[in-house]
C-alpha cells in the first residue's frame, strides 16, 4: 500500500491505478451496444478516476479527459428551491403514513440498533435539503451518473457558501480548551486544528468515494449488464447460510468475537431512519416511503417461504452531507465518538456521560450491590422485560448494550473496572469526584486501546500486517507519530462491511459455564434482548464470560449461523431478521463500492472471472467459495463487499482475508495515528513513562479476574482454554500499580529559599513531564515584606532559564498583595 497510504489516511482516494489483468479483447457476456471503452494499459501507468470503473469493470472504463463543468449559480438556486419544496412534501407524506409505524420493541429484526437519537434526526432533516439540491442541480446535465459527484465538486466556494447559509450546516464551529488533559465526552477537540474530527454525530469518512446508483443517493441496484443485482436474501441463502456444525476455529475463543463487538460499539453506531414520533418504519407495508428499502424474500426461500413471508423490513440509514456541508453524495452518521476511547462505557455525549455517573468518588452508576450495570428505569432501551418488576434493561455508554448477554457481560466488566480504579485513586489521593472520574476514564480508555492493539488485533490481522502498518505497541516507551493530518474518523466501508466480519465468528449457542448455570448452552436467538439472563449475580456475568473463552469461535468465512441469518431478534417464529442480508443491503444503502474496486484500493488484483485461486480470477477464494459466488452473481464485478471479503481465505497468521485485513488495518492505523489521546502517544496529554509502563501490563484476562468471581483463567482469553493456553491463577497475572498515579496533584516544589530581604523563591523540580506529568500549581515566589510596591517591581528574579513552569509574579498579583497588606495594617 505504498502509493495510496497517504490518500487513504488523510482524505478520500479518488484516483486509482489499474492493474494489467488478463488481456482478453472482449469480455464474454458484454452486451452489444455497451461500449467496451479503454483497455487497461501498462501496469502502474493507468491512473483513472475511481468512479469511472462504474458499470462494466475495468474493461469498460470511460475516461474523462475534459473536466465536466459545474452547474451555474442560477441552476443551483433553482435546484435548492425545488429541493426545499420536495422535502416539505415528503414530510407531509411521512406524517400521513404514520399508521404503519411500530414501536421499538415490536419492530422485528432490529432490536436496539433502531435506537436513533433526536440529534441525528435533526441533522438529517437539514441535510435532506442539501442532498436533494445536489440531485436536482445535476439532473439535467448530460454526463454519466458516475461523474455527478465530480461535477458538484467543481462548484465555486462563493456559491456554495450562500447555499450553506440558507440550509444551516449542522456541523458548525466549536470552541476548544486546548489545555484540557482529558478527552471531551463527545470526542470533539481531539484534533485542535479540526475539532469536529471524530466527534459523535458526524458523518462517517470514506476511504474512496461512494458508488450510488444515481451517483448521489440511490442504493446500488443494477449489475454490470444493467439488470437488477441479485437480491440480498438470495445471496445470503446461496453464499452465507449453512448448517452450523462444521466451521469452528481451532484457536481463537468466542471471547474474540465478543471483544470485537464491544470495540465496534465503541467506535460506531449508524443512525437508522425512524418513522413518526420516534417509532419505526414498517417498510414492508409502505415500501415507497422515503428511507424505505425493504428486502424482498424469494418465493422459494428455504426458510421464510414456509411462513409465507415475502418481505423483510429494512430502513435506510439517515442521510447527511459530509462534514464540510458541500453539495455532494449522501453520507451516513456515526452517533458514537469515532475514537476508540471507551465511549461504549461512558457515552458519546455529555448528557449520557452525566446520566451514567454517581458524582461521588469518580464512580459510575451501578445496580444490585455494585455488581451490575445501572437499570434503565425510564425504559428507553429495547429489551425484553420479564414479569419480575426488579428486572430492567441495562444502561451503558452504548445503547445497544442489551442486545445479548455476552455483550452485557463485557460492558459490565468494564464499568466495574472503572469503579475499581476510581475507588483506588480516590483512596490513595483524596481526589475530587471529577478528578477521580476523569483519571479513571483516561486509564480505562488506555486499557481498552492496549488490549485492542496488543491482544485482539494481532490475532485478527496477523503479525505482518501489524508491523507493516505500524500498529504494534512498543514494548516500552512512547509512540511518537501522532499526525494532525490523519483523519481519525471511522470509514464507511469499514463500518458497513469490513468490520462486520465478526458476524461470521458468532456461534450458534451461548455457553454459560458456571457453578449455578451448570453449563447451559441456549440457542442464540433465545438470548437476544435478554438482560434477565445476567441478573443472577453468582452466575450471570461470570458464567457467560467463562463460556466465551472456554469455547472456540466460528471461523471467519462466508458461513454465518442460522441464528443470525434466520432468527435475528425474532419475536414470532419465522419473522426474525437475516443479518447477512442486512449487511449486503446496508452496503448498497451506503453506496459502498463492490468487492473488486476495494481489491484495487488495497493493491490486490481484481477478479475478472470466477476461477478460484488464480490472479485475474478469485485469487483469494477457494473452489467452494468461488462456486457459491459464481452461482449467485453474473459478474465478479458485482460482488458485494461484505460477501466477497468475508469469503476470502484468511491471510497467514490472521483470521480475515487480504481485502478485509487491508481495510481493518487502515482503519486502526487512522485510529492510532490520528488520536491525540492515543495511550502510547507522547503529545501534551501523555501518561508519564512509569504510568505507561503500568498501562502496558494490562491484559484482558486480568481485567476479567478483577471484576468477576473467576479466579483462574487462561493468560490469553482471545484463545480458547487448551493445554497450550491453560487456566492459571488470576494472581499470577500482572497487576497495574495504581500508586504510579499517586501524588499527582502538583508536580513537586522545592522548599522556599531566601533570595534577599523581601523574596523567597522555590523551583518546580519536576517540570512536565515529571513523574506525575502535572504542572506545579501556585507561585514560585513568596514576598516577606510588601511595604514598597516600587521596590517589588524592581526585584530581580533569579535566572530561571530552563524551568518552564515558573511564572514571574504579575503586577496585578503584587497590587493585590499590597492592598491586602494595607487593609491589614489599617485594622
Ligand atoms: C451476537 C452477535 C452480534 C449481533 C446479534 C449483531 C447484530 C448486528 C446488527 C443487527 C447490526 C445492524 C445491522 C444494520 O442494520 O446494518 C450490526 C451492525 C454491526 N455489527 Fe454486529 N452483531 C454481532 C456481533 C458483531 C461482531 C462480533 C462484530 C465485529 C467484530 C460486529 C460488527 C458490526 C459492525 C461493524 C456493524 C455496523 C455498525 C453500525 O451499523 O452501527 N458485530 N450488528
Ligand atoms: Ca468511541
Amino acid at each position: 500500500l505504498q502509493i495510496n497510504l497517504n490518500a487513504l489516511m488523510k482524505g478520500t482516494l479518488d484516483q486509482i491505478i489499474i492493474p494489467n489483468i488478463k488481456g482478453q479483447q472482449e469480455r464474454p457476456g458484454i452486451r452489444p451496444g455497451v461500449r467496451p471503452g479503454i483497455r487497461p494499459g501498462r501496469p502502474g501507468i493507468n491512473r483513472v478516476d475511481i468512479n469511472s470503473i462504474g458499470k462494466i469493470g475495468i474493461a469498460g472504463i470511460h475516461r474523462i479527459d475534459v473536466a465536466p463543468k459545474a452547474p451555474s449559480r442560477k441552476a443551483i438556486e433553482t435546484a435548492l428551491k425545488t429541493a426545499t419544496a420536495k422535502v416539505r412534501k415528503d414530510d407531509r407524506t411521512e406524517q400521513s403514513m404514520r399508521k404503519f409505524d411500530t414501536p421499538d420493541i415490536r419492530t422485528e429484526g432490529f432490536g436496539p440498533h433502531l435506537l436513533t437519537s433526536l440529534e441525528a434526526i435533526e441533522i438529517s432533516e437539514n441535510a435532506q435539503v442539501m442532498i436533494e439540491t445536489a440531485k436536482n442541480a445535476v439532473k439535467k446535465l448530460r454526463i454519466d451518473k458516475s461523474q455527478r459527484r465530480k461535477v458538484l465538486e467543481q462548484i465555486p466556494d462563493g456559491i456554495l457558501n450562500k447555499i450553506k447559509k440558507q440550509t444551516s450546516c449542522p456541523f458548525g464551529a466549536i470552541q476548544c480548551d486546548p489545555t484540557s488533559e482529558y478527552r471531551t465526552a463527545d470526542g470533539s477537540c481531539n484534533n485542535l486544528a479540526n475539532p469536529l474530527w471524530g466527534k459523535s454525530h458526524t458523518p462517517f469518512e470514506r476511504f474512496i468515494p461512494s458508488f450510488y446508483e444515481d451517483g448521489l443517493d440511490d442504493p446500488r441496484a443494477t449489475d454490470v449488464f444493467g439488470d437488477p443485482l441479485p437480491l440480498a436474501r438470495d445471496i445470503s441463502v446461496k453464499v452465507h447460510t449453512v448448517s452450523d456444525s462444521t466451521t469452528q476455529m481451532n484457536d481463537l475463543s468466542h471471547f474474540s468475537m465478543e471483544f470485537g463487538q464491544f470495540i465496534s460499539h465503541d467506535i460506531q453506531m449508524n443512525a437508522l431512519s425512524k418513522g413518526q414520533y420516534l417509532s419505526n418504519l414498517n417498510c414492508c407495508s409502505s415500501p415507497q416511503r422515503r428511507n424505505c428499502f425493504p428486502i424482498p424474500l424469494p418465493t422459494n426461500d428455504p426458510f421464510y417461504s414456509t411462513f409465507n413471508r415475502t418481505c423483510m423490513n429494512f430502513v435506510r440509514a439517515l442521510g447527511t452531507t459530509n462534514l464540510e456541508c458541500t453539495l455532494g453524495p449522501r453520507q451516513q452518521l456515526n452517533m458514537n465518538t469515532h475514537y476508540l476511547d471507551g465511549s461504549a462505557v461512558y457515552g458519546s455525549n455529555k448528557a449520557t456521560a452525566d446520566s451514567l455517573r454517581q458524582f461521588s468518588g469518580g464512580r459510575l452508576k451501578t445496580s444490585t450491590n455494585n455488581q451490575l450495570l445501572p437499570k434503565d428505569i425510564p425504559n428507553k432501551s429495547s429489551c425484553i422485560l420479564p414479569a419480575n418488576p426488579n428486572i430492567k434493561c441495562f444502561q451503558a455508554g452504548d445503547p445497544r448494550v442489551n442486545q445479548q448477554p455476552a455483550l452485557i457481560a463485557l460492558q459490565t466488566i468494564w464499568m466495574k473496572e472503572h469503579n475499581r480504579i476510581a475507588n483506588t485513586l480516590t483512596q490513595s489521593n483524596g481526589w475530587t469526584d471529577e478528578k477521580a472520574y476523569q483519571e479513571a476514564r483516561k486509564i480505562i480508555g488506555a486499557m481498552i486501546q492496549h488490549v485492542t492493539y496488543n491482544e485482539y488485533l494481532p490475532h485478527i490481522l496477523g503479525d505482518q500486517q501489524m508491523i507493516d502498518l505500524d500498529l504494534k505497541p512498543k514494548s516500552s516507551g512512547y509512540f511518537t507519530h501522532y499526525d494532525t493530518t490523519t483523519k481519525p474518523q471511522i470509514r464507511n466501508g469499514f463500518s458497513a462491511a469490513a468490520f462486520r466480519f465478526g458476524h461470521s465468528m458468532v456461534r450458534q449457542r451461548l455457553a454459560y459455564n458456571g457453578p449455578l448455570h451448570s453449563n447451559q448452552n441456549p440457542l442464540l436467538h433465545n438470548e437476544f434482548l435478554r438482560p434477565d439472563k445476567i441478573y443472577d449475580v453468582n452466575g450471570g456475568i461470570s458464567s457467560v464470560t467463562r463460556g466465551l473463552y472456554e469455547e472456540f469461535s466460528q471461523k471467519v468465512d462466508r458461513k454465518m449461523t442460522k441464528e443470525l441469518t434466520e432468527r435475528l431478534f425474532e419475536r414470532t417464529h419465522g419473522f426474525g431478521g437475516d443479518l447477512a442480508a442486512v449487511n449486503i443491503q446496508r452496503g448498497r444503502d451506503h453506496g459502498i463500492a463492490s468487492y473488486n474496486i476495494w481489491r484495487m484500493v488495497c493493491e490486490l488484483t481484481p477478479a475478472d472471472d470466477f476461477t478460484a485461486g488464480v490472479s485475474g480470477g478469485l485469487e483469494h477464494h477457494s473452489t467452494a467459495e468461488a462456486l457459491a459466488l459464481a452461482n449467485t452473481y453474473s459478474s465478479p464485478w458485482d460482488i458485494d463487499l461484505f460477501t466477497g471479503g468475508v469469503s476470502e481465505t484468511p491471510i497467514s497468521g490472521g483470521k480475515v482475508g487480504p481485502t478485509f485485513a487491508c481495510m481493518i488495518g487502515l482503519q486502526f492505523r487512522a485510529l492510532k495515528f490520528g488520536d491525540r489521546f492515543f495511550y502510547e502517544g507522547n503529545t501534551d496529554v501523555k501518561f508519564t513513562p512509569t504510568q505507561l509502563t503500568e498501562i502496558k501490563k494490562a491484559t484482558m484476562a486480568r481485567i476479567i479476574c478483577e471484576n468477576t468471581n473467576i479466579n483462574s483463567i487462561p493468560k490469553d482469553v482471545f484463545r480458547k482454554t487448551t493445554s497450550s493456553n491453560p487456566e492459571i491463577s488470576c494472581s499470577s497475572l500482572p497487576e497495574l500499580n495504581l500508586q504510579k498515579w499517586k501524588n499527582c496533584v502538583d508536580g513537586g516544589w522545592s522548599g522556599f529559599v531566601k533570595k534577599n530581604r523581601c523574596v523567597k523563591m522555590r523551583v518546580c523540580n519536576n517540570p512536565k513531564p515529571n513523574s506525575c506529568g502535572k504542572k506545579c500549581v501556585g507561585s514560585p515566589v513568596e514576598f516577606t515584606c510588601l511595604n514598597n510596591i516600587k521596590k517589588l517591581k524592581n526585584i530581580k528574579l533569579p535566572n530561571i532559564n530552563g524551568l518552564p513552569n515558573i511564572e514571574r509574579p504579575s503586577i496585578t498579583l503584587l497590587r493585590n498583595i499590597k492592598s491586602l497588606q494595607s487593609r491589614r495594617r489599617k485594622g
